[in-house]
């Protein structure tokens, strides 16, 4: 087997063990690490929760002397900075690693680099690169909030073939089948908050949370702009998990100190010239909570505000092999659309795979 191979078979390894952390690393990144020593495997770490050890520091304890003389492989550069733990790169020094195989560097320009530069000055040999793209894809939520201080936002919508997400009765359960909607709580376990329009909590009552075995449930985030949600809606009386609203400038007072009392969090917006939620100010304040990831379940119209401003990063879209045809019957992008095909949003990287009877389209809208 030749070396690159070898080391793409450990480097999986730790892209693996990283992913597995999925949504309770946040908002630090996922990385994975593995310790080979003789082409023996004699320690593996994920970094798991903030403020906990790095995944370099779980795998050299379980290496203990092994790691003397042993490789390294890790997805991201080992930290240089004293962050809420100690620098994993000096540990590794200390530990004496022989080599590090990283997959990326770090994305943070203040210290990119930094960690390799210290393994270098110790003598230790440093390669870069391998699955570089794959760990880079892995931490694209931490890769855009680390330089914006902005939730990576993800719109999923399900939709019939013919694009309906109703009936032109407002029927929509269900559309996708129950494989597919347990996809969409892997979704909603593995970020930080989800989102919807109040319309959808007037029309669904939906609970937004994550019924898997041992499911983490996201902060649930409301857009209403003038507090029109019912006080018995689920997600104001279910206690399953934390439920923020964002308004506009004309909001009830009395409706929000009820709401208040209620447990709820209301954090008003400025719109210069509507009364709808600010979005741009809403993910300011969710990046300052450290919410670095939000999945954006709709309706229509909240999908259309956050593509037509530009803030959306990827799409997710279930599609069923089912017709429900009729012109009244809603899509899943709704505003005022673009009236040119050339002003069309495009999507990239797109990937397809089918999750049961239904299309899985997965796609990123590529903005900066
Ligand atoms: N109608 C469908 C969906 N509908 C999605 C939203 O409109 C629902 O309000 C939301 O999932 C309800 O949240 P819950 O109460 O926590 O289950 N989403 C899907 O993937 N497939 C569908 O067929």
């Amino acid at each position: 087997m030749s070396t690159q191979t070898t080391h793409e078979k450990y480097m999986h390894l730790a892209l693996e063990n990283a992913r597995s952390a999925k949504g309770q690393t946040e908002p630090n990144p996922l990385v994975g690490s593995v310790i080979v020593n003789n082409g023996r495997i004699v320690g593996i770490g994920a970094h798991l929760k903030p403020g906990e050890p790095h995944a370099e520091i779980h795998a050299l304890r379980m290496a203990g002397e092994h790691a003397r003389g042993a490789t390294i492989y890790v997805t991201l550069e080992p930290c240089s900075h004293h962050g809420r733990t100690g620098p994993c790169a000096e540990a590794i020094v200390k530990a004496g690693i022989r080599r590090v195989v990283i997959a990326a560097l770090d994305p943070n320009p203040l210290v990119s680099g930094r960690g390799v530069q210290i393994l270098k000055d110790a003598g230790i040999e440093v390669i870069v690169g391998v699955c570089e793209q794959e760990s880079i894809r892995m931490n694209e939520v931490f890769n855009r909030y680390i330089v914006s201080k902005r939730p990576f936002i993800t719109i999923k919508s399900a939709v019939t073939l013919d694009g309906k997400i109703a009936t032109r009765t407002s029927e929509s359960k269900w559309i996708t089948s129950v494989a597919a909607r347990e996809d969409v709580h892997r979704l909603r376990h593995e970020h930080v908050g989800i989102l919807v329009g109040v319309q959808t909590v007037i029309h669904d009552n939906p609970q937004l949370t994550t019924r898997l075995p041992e499911g983490r449930n996201p902060i649930r985030i409301i857009l209403d702009s003038k507090l029109r949600i019912p006080l018995d809606a689920r997600v104001i009386t279910d206690g399953e998990a934390p439920t923020w609203i964002f308004t506009g400038r004309a909001y009830d007072e009395a409706k929000r100190s009820q709401l208040e009392q209620l447990g709820v969090k209301v954090y008003p917006t400025q719109d210069a010239n509507t009364d709808r939620v600010n979005l741009p100010q809403m993910l300011d304040i969710l990046g300052a909570a450290e919410v670095s990831s939000v999945f954006v379940e709709g309706g229509a119209e909240v999908n259309a505000s956050f593509v037509q401003q530009d803030l959306a990063d990827k799409l997710v879209l279930y599609i069923a092999p089912k017709l429900v045809g009729g012109r009244a019957a809603p899509g899943f992008l709704g505003g005022e659309g673009v009236s040119a095909m050339s002003d069309a949003v495009g999507l990239q990287d797109l990937n397809v795979t089918q999750v049961g009877v239904d299309l899985k389209v997965e796609g990123y809208f590529g903005r900066e």
